[in-house]
């Protein structure tokens, strides 16, 4: 008879969590199997595009905020280094940057873009929960939702091949967001890896990290599903970007 309540050794959580990622993971989408295989319309690429910058806008914002919980100094030094990798060291550099360079690509004003105006109401409420659980949950389960980063080295290798393969609108300069992104997400995975199996002292704290990365594998899925049902089946939300409005979206008038 196993005994449930028994903490898991450190190899029995981390094998939990690739589980978790295993069957839970954004790369199972249909939308990403439409991204990624050259299935999606211009019109959905750019509305993946424009959705996802809220997502890449809002991360250093849950960064900082996890930064402030953290109590050991030697884990600020790792943690800063993520919000240095969007926002850059200086003007012109860092993720948010080479985001937007994807989007003026697609045709979006950066205006347009930065205002978010354009938006579905799915990918506002999925980050600003994301944002809202590492405000408001233990640190450890602030750090376990960051554990996504385990799997995305795999997608990015899948998508930026795929994309260069199937659309002749993109480029590797107009990728080259995802050129950067699998060393720091190993880095940073590693290190949240290493947290929260030290953090998590006793199996219920163990299970909440375990839980932690359900819920944010939920976060990821739920901005998917908002883009199939607006750009894909075509119920695009009142006050979302309309295909094809593409005076707006460059800030010209209509
Ligand atoms: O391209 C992707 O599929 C993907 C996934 C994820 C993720 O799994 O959360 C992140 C990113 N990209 C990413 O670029 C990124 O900066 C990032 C930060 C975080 C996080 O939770 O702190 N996840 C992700």
């Amino acid at each position: 008879m196993t005994d449930d309540s028994a903490k898991l050794t450190a190899k029995e959580l981390e094998a939990r969590l690739r589980q978790v990622g295993a069957e839970r993971y954004h790369n199972l989408h249909r939308f990403h199997r439409r991204l990624h295989s050259g299935g999606c319309a211009y019109e959905e690429v750019q509305a993946w595009a424009l959705n996802r910058y809220y997502y890449q806008s809002m991360i250093p914002i849950k960064d900082a905020t996890v930064l402030t919980r953290l109590s050991n100094a030697e884990d600020r030094r790792q943690w800063r280094k993520r919000i240095e990798d969007h926002d850059g060291l200086r003007e012109g550099d860092g993720g948010i940057e080479r985001w937007l360079k994807l989007t003026d690509s697609l045709g979006f004003s950066r205006d347009y873009v930065i205002s978010t105006e354009g938006i579905l109401p799915g990918t506002r409420f999925a980050v600003e929960a994301y944002v809202e659980f590492c405000r408001t949950r233990s640190v450890t389960e602030a750090v376990a939702s960051s554990l996504t980063e385990l799997f995305s080295p795999n997608i990015i290798g899948e998508r930026v091949a795929g994309m260069l393969a199937h659309y002749s609108f993109v480029s590797s300069e107009t990728l080259a967001y995802f050129s950067q992104r699998p060393p720091q997400a190993k880095r940073d995975a590693e290190f949240a890896l290493n947290f929260a199996v030290q953090h998590a002292k006793t199996r219920a704290e163990q299970e909440l990290v375990v839980k932690a990365l359900e819920f944010k594998c939920s976060v990821l899925w739920a901005q998917l599903d908002s883009l199939w049902s607006a750009y894909v089946e075509g119920a695009v939300p009142p006050g979302a970007w309309e295909p094809g409005s593409v005076a707006k979206a460059r800030g010209e008038a209509a």
